[in-house]
């Protein structure tokens, strides 16, 4: 068995090592340009076209992130990126749905408990106590209910916060009200204070972070971006924040990563940036998740985490 590895910036021997020992049976390379060797299993993110295009021969396509947008652009814009009928995988949890927990959390916590507004008042020697936000006038909602969504929101829920969600399709989690498609979304957004994105980068969600949609949440509500910053538009955050409909944003995602240093967003005094560190890659419990679904693909079982090419996630 041959897999072919590639990361812009992953460390590729820790990955092939790993690999290895979790696969014996397998002869793990990097790839690197002008290799034609064949492959049964491609390990990537952001791979160069020429990487797998017309590489028939794969039997699997493994994703080194939750997010597969950037190959999918990849694909529409270079027809082939993927070679037809080999199945994407992505990885799933694989020790993200932890660190987004924690991460949305701590997000949560700040803009409940105003420490971004104290942080402001120690700056001015200011010793003034605000008026706490309430829990019954602190709806958070979660756009994308998926394993990450879903993870988040029980989290929150264990805090007490009224937790509700949107998504596709209806959503069975406790204590967490499910609001499905274009239908029921102007519901979802009304009364929101602190809003959560999840959502995938498809053609369906790109730029749904806009003015139109911050003008039905509570007035002064808070975002965390944590899924992509294709889908903020963020004069109209800056335009939102401006005019108070917005309080406060933290964005771990960028429209173009790494953020420019003379982007406005970084001076802005109501926005926190994280650079895409949100929930990253842990190789060790991705390399599990692969091997599994290795396994699974060389014993005609299912693997998990298969992307739906059209559906774009
Ligand atoms: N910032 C980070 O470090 C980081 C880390 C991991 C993942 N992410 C992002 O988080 C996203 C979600 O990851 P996941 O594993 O939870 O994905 P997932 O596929 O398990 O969940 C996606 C959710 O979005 C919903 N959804 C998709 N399209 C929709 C639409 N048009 N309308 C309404 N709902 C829609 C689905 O119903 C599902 O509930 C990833 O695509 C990635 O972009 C970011
Ligand atoms: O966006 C993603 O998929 C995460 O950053 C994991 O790499």
């Amino acid at each position: 068995m041959d897999i072919i590895f590639y990361h812009p910036f992953f460390d590729a021997q820790d990955w092939l090592a790993g690999m290895e020992k979790r696969l014996p049976q397998a002869k793990v390379r990097e790839w690197r340009r002008g290799d034609k060797r064949p492959a049964d299993y491609a390990l990537v993110w952001r791979p160069p076209h020429e990487m797998l295009a017309n590489r028939c021969d794969l039997k699997g396509v493994f994703a080194l992130g939750a997010g597969v947008d950037a190959i999918l652009e990849q694909e529409r814009q270079h027809p082939g990126t993927l070679p037809a009928g080999v199945p994407l995988m992505r990885l799933e949890d694989s020790g993200m749905a932890q660190q987004m927990q924690e991460y949305a959390l701590a997000c949560v916590l700040r803009y409940f408990r105003r420490f971004d507004e104290y942080q402001v008042q120690q700056q001015q020697q200011r010793w003034l106590p605000l008026v706490p936000h309430q829990q019954n006038d602190f709806t958070i909602g979660i756009l994308g209910a998926g394993v990450l969504g879903k993870s988040v929101a029980q989290k929150l829920v264990e805090f007490g916060f009224n937790v509700r969600c949107w998504s596709r399709s209806a959503k069975q989690i406790s204590g967490v009200q499910s609001f499905v498609g274009q239908a029921q979304q102007e519901a979802f957004l009304t009364g929101t204070r602190l809003l959560i994105n999840l959502l995938p980068n498809t053609p369906e969600t790109l730029g749904l972070l806009n003015q139109r949609l911050f003008a039905h949440l509570a007035p002064g509500a808070y975002l965390l971006n944590l899924a992509r910053g294709a889908h903020l538009v963020e004069n109209d955050l800056l335009q939102a924040l401006e005019q108070g409909q917005m309080a406060a944003a933290t964005l771990d995602v960028f429209a173009n990563e790494p953020l420019p240093p003379t982007h406005p967003l970084w001076r802005h005094p109501r926005v926190t940036i994280t650079p895409h560190i949100a929930a990253i890659t842990l190789p060790e419990q991705a390399m599990d998740q692969i091997a599994a679904n290795i396994v699974a693909l060389e014993t005609g079982q299912s693997p998990t985490g298969v992307v739906d090419i059209q559906r774009g996630y």
